[in-house]
Formats: C-alpha cells, structure tokens, sequence
C-alpha cells in the first residue's frame, strides 16, 4: 500500500522539492500540501496533482499517513501542536531550534513519532560515521575545525548539519559540543585553544550546502567534506525516512535510526 505523505511549508524551496519527489515516487502518495492562510498560492492546484495548496492542516493531516516539514522553527512548532492532535508521525528537516524547542519536539514524540533531521541526505548522514572515526584517531592531537558554506537566504547559523557534525565528533572523543565548540573567536586577538572545535560560517550566492572538517596536525590536515549539488538529496531521504517512520511506534528518532533499521 501507498504511504499518504502531506507536505507542510509546501511554498518553500524544500517543499517544492518534496512536492516533487513524492510525486515521482511509485511507493508514496502526496495527500496534502500546506501553506498560510494569506498565501497567493492556497487553493491552486499542486502541479498536476489532484490536490489543492490548502491551509487546513487538521484535514490533511486526517488524510495522512505521515507529514514532512521543512519551514522555520515557528512553523514546526504550530504544526506539532496539530499533529499532536492527530498522532501524525512527522518529519522535522527544518534547522535552527533552540535547546527549549527541542525539548518540546522530545516531549511531544512521547505521544506520535517523530523524527528529527538536520540534514535528511543520505551522504551527509555517512559522513557522519567517517567523522566519528576519524575524531576517535585524531580528535585529541587534531585542530579541529568546521566549515559550511550557504545560500545568502539562509537564516540559521552555524548550520544544523555543522551543529550535527560537531556533536558527532564531540561525542566519539567522549566529550560535550557545547564545551568545545566556538564560533566567533575569529575576531579575538588570541591563539587557538587547545581542543576547541572551531566553526566558520559562509553565506554567498546560491550555494546549495557544503560542509567541511578539517582535522589539521601539525605536518599534515585531513579534510572531509560533503558537498550538495542540489537540493534533490535532501527530498530523497526525507521522503525515504517518512515511508519508514509512517510504521513506527512513538518516539524521538534520527536520520541514524533510519538508516541502521530500514
Ligand atoms: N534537513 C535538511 O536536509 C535540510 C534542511 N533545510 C532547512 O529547511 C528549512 C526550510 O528551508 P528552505 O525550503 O530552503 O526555506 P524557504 O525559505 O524556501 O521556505 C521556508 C518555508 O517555510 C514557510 N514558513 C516560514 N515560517 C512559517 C511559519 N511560521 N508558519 C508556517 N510556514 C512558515 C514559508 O512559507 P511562506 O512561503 O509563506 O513564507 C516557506 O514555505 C530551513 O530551516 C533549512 O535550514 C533545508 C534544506 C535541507
Ligand atoms: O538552509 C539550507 O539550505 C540547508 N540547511 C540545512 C542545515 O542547516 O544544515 C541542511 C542543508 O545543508 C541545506
């Protein structure tokens, strides 16, 4: 049977794409797409779907297995209190939560299932494994320093991907992030500290994603990086964890969770 996904943010950059590959993809149906109640597009048909762009969440909802949600943290924290409602197991791609909304997001998965993904590739996700080895080879000798690269539209920064990066690698050396990381010291006249994981910031153009740690010795660096060459890798795992996440019980997921059960 056909796994019924609705689409919440479905004006945005990521909602097209989602829009897009559930659409295209013989296993899903799209069954809803959101937008705000003021959008030009409400009430227009979605491509040549036979649905309209609507407002009422709590129906779409109603009428699905599963909703994916690339929006603002605002917004994912209006439609939790919907899917709360209706126990619509959902997918969070949206970045730039703050400690307390994320507790809320863990609270509310006691009751449905949802899964939380900074970054719903599935190249960004191995990558994560990599820099686990490597920051249990190299962490303790290592500078360790993150660079991510953005579009000039986006909001959030550091990035969650690099934010996810970070606590990959703080977590294999046996260590907290937030005890290591620093993401202004740039502008500070000083050296660099022993063990702090560094974070640098680009945002310019069109620039789709790219995230890069360096594990620099001091007679040699290792680089790895993952670089997004459009935004169809993040539709296709979103789409591929709600198929996954649509049959699973309640509770606080992650892209790894995924990956290590699907
Ligand atoms: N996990 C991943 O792999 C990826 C995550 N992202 C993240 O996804 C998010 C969206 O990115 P992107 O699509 O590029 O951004 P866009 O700016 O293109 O789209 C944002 C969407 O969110 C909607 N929105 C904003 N605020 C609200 C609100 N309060 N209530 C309801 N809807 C709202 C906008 O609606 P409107 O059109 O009405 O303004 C729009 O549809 C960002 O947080 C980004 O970091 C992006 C790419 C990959
Ligand atoms: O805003 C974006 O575009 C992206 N955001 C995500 C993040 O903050 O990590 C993922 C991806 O790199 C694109």
């Amino acid at each position: 049977m056909k796994t019924k996904i609705a689409v919440n943010a479905a004006s945005g950059k990521m909602g097209q794409q989602v829009i897009s590959q559930a659409t295209s993809h013989s296993q899903v149906e799209l069954t809803a797409a959101f937008c705000r109640s003021d959008h030009r597009l409400l009430g227009r048909q979605v491509g040549f779907n036979n649905i309209e762009y609507t407002s009422d969440i709590e129906q779409g909802l109603n009428q699905s297995d599963v909703v994916i949600d690339f929006s603002l943290p605002e917004g994912t924290m209006e439609l939790v209190k919907q899917t709360a409602k209706t126990k619509t197991p959902l997918i969070i791609g949206t970045t730039g939560f703050s400690d307390e909304q994320i507790s809320e997001l863990k609270d509310a998965a006691k009751n449905f299932p949802v899964l939380l993904a900074p970054n719903t590739s599935i190249g960004v996700n191995s990558t994560l494994a990599l820099l686990s080895l490597a920051a249990k080879m190299l962490g303790k000798q290592a500078d360790i320093e993150i660079i991510e690269a953005h579009h000039k539209h986006k909001i959030d920064a550091p990035s969650g991907t690099a934010i996810r990066m970070g606590q990959a690698i703080a977590e294999a050396m046996g260590e907290n992030f937030n005890d290591l990381k620093t993401t202004d010291s740039r502008f500070e006249k000083r050296t660099r500290k022993k063990g702090e994981i560094g974070m640098s910031v680009i945002r310019a153009g069109e620039i789709i994603g790219e995230h890069k740690v360096l594990f620099a010795l001091d007679n040699e660096i290792i680089s790895i990086e993952h670089k997004a060459q459009n935004r169809h890798c993040f539709a296709e795992g979103a789409v591929e964890a709600a198929v996954w996440l649509a049959q699973q019980p309640a509770g606080f997921y992650t892209m790894q969770d995924f990956l290590a059960n699907r």
